[in-house]
């Protein structure tokens, strides 16, 4: 492993957790670069919060090696650096929300003008300023977003986020969203999450985690690119859209048949827009083309539709079954 002042803010090798019988984490390996956005994604029961148990010596590995900036996990190196936020953080319900702040702000020994500053800042940005209840009596979205401002508290290097957006409404999803943009280039932030349009929005880099293991990782863009053409779609819109849905449904592939139409859909719901998914895009838009012509319809769009992060993790998941 590299050394500490070029490591990177994680790198687990071979990482392999069992619980008794059960293997959720299978020879993990996972590099993220320091000041990246690291979405950690995976469908349920994959081993994201195992992962992330481990990262920050909540539990213990069977095997393999993790480290944080070059150092252990749980080290006296790495405690001051890392913030974490679990997808559901418990308080003590008789506190408010500045009492959870500078009792963690007395945790990591912040000086007394720090804490004045940074509370009322990290409770403003978390839109907790004008609470006055007590803990108990919050929602578990203003928990989510108190987690976050206490996993801010030391304005540590690298955020540790499970599920961040999962409890929040739309406005607080947005609020932590822009809140991690901001973030970017400062501090590494690594988070676990199944909402893709979440990653898409804010990730740099991304894994996507399956059975223990890593499935595709890498920048983005890159695994959307690099794995996205193993399904190629097209979108279609003419003027009678059910007729045309009837004829690409005929030509639709069932077992082993040899149809040349892996699946149609309505773009969107009441959209007239089709997305045909095929095995070739050149040779599919000339089939699609070919349909309306014979049916006489009108053809108003026939385009690639580029692979979004859902149809790789769709396919990525599916194919690990
Ligand atoms: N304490 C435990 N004892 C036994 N099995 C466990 C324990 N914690 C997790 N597991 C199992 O390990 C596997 C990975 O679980 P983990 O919670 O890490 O997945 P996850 O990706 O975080 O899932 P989710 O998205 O549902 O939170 C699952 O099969 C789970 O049932």
């Amino acid at each position: 492993m590299s050394g500490p002042h070029d490591s990177p803010a994680i790198e687990t090798r071979s990482l392999t957790k069992h619980y008794g019988s059960r293997l959720a984490l299978d020879g993990l390996n996972l590099r993220v670069e320091r000041g990246s956005v690291f979405g950690f994604l995976g469908a349920n029961g994959a081993g994201k919060t195992t992962a992330i148990r481990i990262l920050l010596a909540l539990a213990r590995a069977t095997s393999g090696s993790a480290r944080l900036f070059g150092h252990a996990p749980g080290s006296a190196e790495v405690r001051p650096l890392i913030g974490y936020c679990p997808d559901v953080p418990g308080f003590p319900s008789w506190m408010t929300a500045r009492e959870v702040l500078e009792q963690a702000a007395t945790l990591f020994q912040l000086p007394q003008s720090t804490v004045r500053r940074r509370v009322p800042e990290l409770l403003e940005l978390t839109g907790l300023a004008d609470t006055r209840a007590r803990v108990g009596g919050y929602s578990r979205g203003m928990r989510q977003r108190l987690g976050l401002a206490q996993a801010l508290i030391n304005s540590p290097q690298l955020l540790v986020l499970d599920e961040p957006t999962s409890a929040l409404d739309p406005m607080g999803r947005r609020a932590v969203l822009e809140l991690i943009t901001e973030l970017k280039g400062k501090t590494t932030v690594f988070f676990s999450t199944h909402l893709l349009p979440d990653v898409e929005r804010v990730c740099d880099d991304v894994a996507i985690l399956s059975n223990g293991r890593v499935a595709a990782e890498g920048a983005l863009r890159d695994v959307r690119a690099r794995l996205g053409g193993s399904r190629s779609r097209l979108v279609v819109e003419a003027d009678e859209p059910e007729r045309l849905r009837e004829a690409l449904r005929a030509a639709t592939r069932v077992g082993a048949g040899s149809g040349w139409v892996l699946d149609v859909a309505e773009d969107a719901p009441g959209s007239r827009a089709l997305v045909v998914t095929v095995d070739d895009v050149e040779d599919g838009a000339a089939r699609v083309a070919a349909v309306v012509s014979s049916l006489g319809c009108r053809l108003f769009r026939l385009e690639p539709r580029a692979a979004s992060l859902e149809d790789v993790f769709v396919d990525l998941v599916e194919g690990a079954r």
